[in-house]
């Protein structure tokens, strides 16, 4: 990577400023995933033992520049205490006289944490104002915050333009891995997107076709693309302003030499619940009433079998819906598939994460980015402004 990291730099004694996507999820006010702040640790403990003075920030949900209590940091900086085995003060606005206080107060090694930084309206519009506010906050800039770093927010982008500006541990790390695997990728690179939105993936399946060698397609999005080769996909998921594109791209890996995968079978159910009838049918006789609602398992042996004949697995988006049991076996069958390969394996965040925390099979996978919009970005190829803004080494 050519951006400046915290290793980079001296941050003794200095006021560091890092930028952390504590965007976790909660069920009733308690973290579900605490993976997110895990993923911080590295930076945060370098900081602590290097003796600087340690202010965290970051958003969580989107409550569109208002104060919104269930979506205050509070249970984050619990989990990020008990983690670090250390008390962590937090304050209670995100800028102003009281959160300089608590700047004021800190020693070397100690640990704040701002209010959520979305319930200034100035953190999403990038406002100046708010910006050199953060940045009057402390000496230094570390990014760690991969997840938001496809956002020019005040606290992700501005800050970087008013101190010294680096990655954090986990930023680099992701960085190198993603970027390793995009730009110099291990052959035969396969490339698996599924998911629900067709417009969500169309840039990434692009640029995939581009650089890999095997793109595997399932989940919604399949039907899109079995519907432009003229198929009946009788109540699945469709996105009928991508027809003509899903198509092109079949051609254009055809053209390059690169092998494009659909689903052969799938399972198709009468609703959208456990209960639901379900058959298990080839993509060419989908019943007209009836909905495709996982790859059946003729397509789990093709695709599990080029992706342990793979070198790099890069992977974003589920087969199916994982999230009922029933239609969670293709999904399960590419994690596992994933977790068996001697290839690299990267996980392009999100429900794909979730799916392999799901099945037990994370610990198994080299790589799952903590970055869902982000990493997609990455892939496609764009810049992540909040790398962007960093100092170049
Ligand atoms: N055949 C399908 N029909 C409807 N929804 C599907 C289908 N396959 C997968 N999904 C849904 O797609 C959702 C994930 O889509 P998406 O957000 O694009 O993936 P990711 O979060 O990995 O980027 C899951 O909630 C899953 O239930
Ligand atoms: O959870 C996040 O996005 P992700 O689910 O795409 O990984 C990031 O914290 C960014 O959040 P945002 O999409 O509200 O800007």
């Amino acid at each position: 990577m050519n951006k400046k990291s915290v290793r980079d730099v001296d941050v003794a004694g200095k006021k560091v400023f890092v930028r952390v996507d504590f965007n976790v999820p909660l069920e009733n006010g308690a973290i579900t995933d605490d993976t997110r702040i895990r993923e911080t640790l590295p930076t945060i403990k370098f900081l602590i033992e290097k003796g600087a003075k340690v202010i965290l920030a970051s958003h969580l949900g989107r409550p569109k520049g208002e104060v919104v209590d269930a979506l205050r940091l509070t249970p984050a900086v619990a989990r990020l205490s008990e983690l670090l085995g250390k008390p962590v003060t937090k304050a209670d606005e995100v800028v102003g006289a009281s959160v300089q206080a608590q700047v004021d107060a800190l020693n070397e090694g100690d640990v704040l944490v701002l209010e959520n930084v979305r319930f200034h309206p100035g953190e999403e519009s990038n406002d100046a104002e708010l910006a050199k506010a953060f940045a009057s906050l402390a000496d230094l800039f570390v990014n760690d915050a991969f997840g938001a770093a496809h956002r020019a927010h005040a606290s992700t982008e501005g800050i970087a333009h008013h101190i010294p500006a680096v990655s954090g541990l986990l930023m680099e790390k992701e960085l190198d891995v993603l970027g390793k695997a995009l730009n110099n990728p291990e052959r035969p690179f396969t490339a698996i997107v599924g998911g629900s939105k067709v417009k969500d993936k169309i840039d990434v399946i692009n640029k995939m076709i581009e650089i890999a060698d095997n793109i595997i397609i399932g989940g919604g999005l399949s039907y899109t693309f079995l519907k432009a080769q003229g198929k009946e996909i009788g109540k699945s998921l469709l996105d009928n302003s991508k027809l003509e594109q899903s198509l092109g791209f079949i051609e254009k890996a055809k053209q390059l030499g690169k092998n494009f995968y659909l689903p052969v079978d799938i399972v198709v159910a009468d609703g959208f619940s456990a209960s639901a009838n379900t058959r298990i049918v080839d993509t060419d006789s989908i019943p007209a009433d009836w909905e495709g609602i996982d790859i059946g398992p003729k397509s789990r042996e093709i695709y599990a079998e080029v992706i342990k004949n793979s070198k790099l697995v890069v992977w974003n988006g589920p087969m199916g819906v994982f999230e009922i049991e029933p239609f969670s076996h293709g999904t399960r069958a590419v994690a596992q598939a994933c977790a068996d390969t001697a290839a690299y394996t990267v996980i392009g965040g999100g429900d794909s994460a979730a799916a392999a925390e799901k099945f037990h099979l994370a610990d198994k996978m080299n790589h799952i980015s903590t970055g869902g919009g982000a990493s997609l970005e990455f892939m496609e190829g764009k810049v992540l402004p909040g790398v962007v803004a960093l100092n170049d080494k």
